[in-house]
């Protein structure tokens, strides 16, 4: 088998989980101090892998160019085609206006300290969103371009961000424990969403073929290594602010505020609010390129200029009008990201391998934990979202 083939695989769903979800977390999870959110993160992880497996048990008996549209039809029907692509466009479409509104946050607060302008917070959505929309209605060698270099700029962020921040942590900090119980699910949502990557399983089986035994490789260690960076990211964020501090810092922005004035040390801060800026630009990009690509397919446009417009139109408009109307909405979105996310990435899997599994005479790799695996997870999901919908609805408090 081709090492290479499967390292880049690794380092694909690696770098789809690892997103501007990450940036939420230390927020999420104010409140629960390090060792109960760690243990949630462990949780969500085992979750997400043991769905993901169930996909390549899927993915085994269809042909190796199959995408979650396919599959769905091959093995739920008309009416489960409609809930994929339905569940798809919702969770993009979420995951854009949280980067749109974190993106514009960023920008918001580097214009008025720079250059001491006062403007109002919706400025910085529109150029954000200006800036990365242009970037995607030119075309998908452009993002590749411009992906490329912000995304090892990230990881040398990355880096730097925890080699800096690691030294500050002190033990009081993190062996905090839960504020109150009510917040321990209210996190779930966020933290659920920011380990999403289950869009990208297509590709790489497609990628690889069906060799199941490395496709098992990839989804196993790709998603641990968002685990350790997290975990990481965690024992930095809660290790070096109280959660006092970490619970008054209402915002992206907040929070880098609480760093900088905390440890005195621009560089610090700074670091921080460019990996911030450099994981949203990614993010965005990655994201709503796979947006753009389905509503083109969706209403069938061209590559020519004004179908272009158009399209970039019908993609960017709706989570921009979010950001409007929102502005600080940045861990809000990524809470509703989280709906999709359980249909997406919980409830279809579940379906498809249950119908399958009914079939005769298949042989072949199946998960382990049968059929009380199978309802674990479902009622995993069917909580995360009865926790996002009583977050909706002001029942539990909201988190960020
Ligand atoms: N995990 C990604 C979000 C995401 C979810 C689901 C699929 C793809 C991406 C992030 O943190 O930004």
């Amino acid at each position: 088998m081709n090492k290479s083939k499967i390292f880049g695989s690794m380092l694909i769903i690696a770098g789809t989980t690892i997103g501007a979800g990450m940036l939420a977390l230390p927020l999420a999870s104010s409140g629960l101090g390090f060792g109960v959110a760690s243990i949630i993160m462990l949780l969500i992880w085992s979750l997400m892998t043991y769905t993901a497996l169930l996909m390549i048990e899927v993915h085994q008996f269809a042909p190796a160019d199959a995408t979650l549209h396919t599959l769905a039809y091959k093995l739920l029907g008309r009416k489960g085609q409609l809930i994929a692509s339905f569940s798809m466009m919702f969770l993009f479409y979420a995951l854009c206006a949280a980067y749109i509104a974190g993106g514009g946050e960023q920008i918001h607060s580097k214009l008025t300290s720079w250059f001491e302008l006062d403007i109002p917070m919706q400025l910085g959505a529109i150029l954000f969103t200006v800036l990365i929309g242009t970037v995607v209605a030119i075309g998908t060698r452009s993002v590749d371009m411009i992906n490329r270099s912000l995304f090892s700029l990230k990881l040398i962020a990355l880096v730097l961000m925890l080699f800096l921040l690691l030294p500050h942590v002190s033990v009081d900090n993190l062996v905090a424990l839960p504020v109150h119980q009510g917040l321990v699910l209210a996190s779930l949502p966020v933290i659920f969403t920011s380990f999403g990557f289950h869009g990208s399983i297509p590709s790489i089986v497609r990628y690889l073929g069906k060799d199941t035994k490395a496709l098992r490789w990839i989804i196993v260690v790709g998603s641990a290594l968002p685990l350790a960076v997290y975990l990481l990211w965690m024992l930095a964020s809660q290790g070096v602010l109280t959660q006092g501090d970490l619970m008054g810092s209402q915002s992206l922005n907040g929070f880098i505020g609480s760093l900088s004035r905390l440890l005195h040390d621009p560089m610090i801060a700074n670091t921080v609010s460019i990996f911030a800026d450099l994981a949203l630009a990614t993010s965005f990009l990655g994201v709503s390129l796979g947006l753009y690509d389905f509503i083109a397919d969706l209403l069938k446009r061209s590559t020519k200029p004004s179908h272009r417009v158009q399209v970039a139109l019908v993609t960017f408009m709706p989570p921009l009008g979010f950001a409007m109307f929102y502005p600080q909405g940045f861990i809000a979105a990524l809470g509703y990201a989280a709906f999709a996310l359980v249909v997406l990435a919980i409830f279809l899997p579940v379906a498809m391998v249950s119908t399958q599994r009914r079939q005769v005479g298949l042989g072949g790799y199946r998960v382990r934990g049968g059929a009380l695996g199978l309802g674990l997870v479902t009622l995993a999901g069917i909580l995360i979202m009865t926790v996002q919908l009583l977050q909706m609805f002001d029942a539990l408090p909201a988190v960020g």
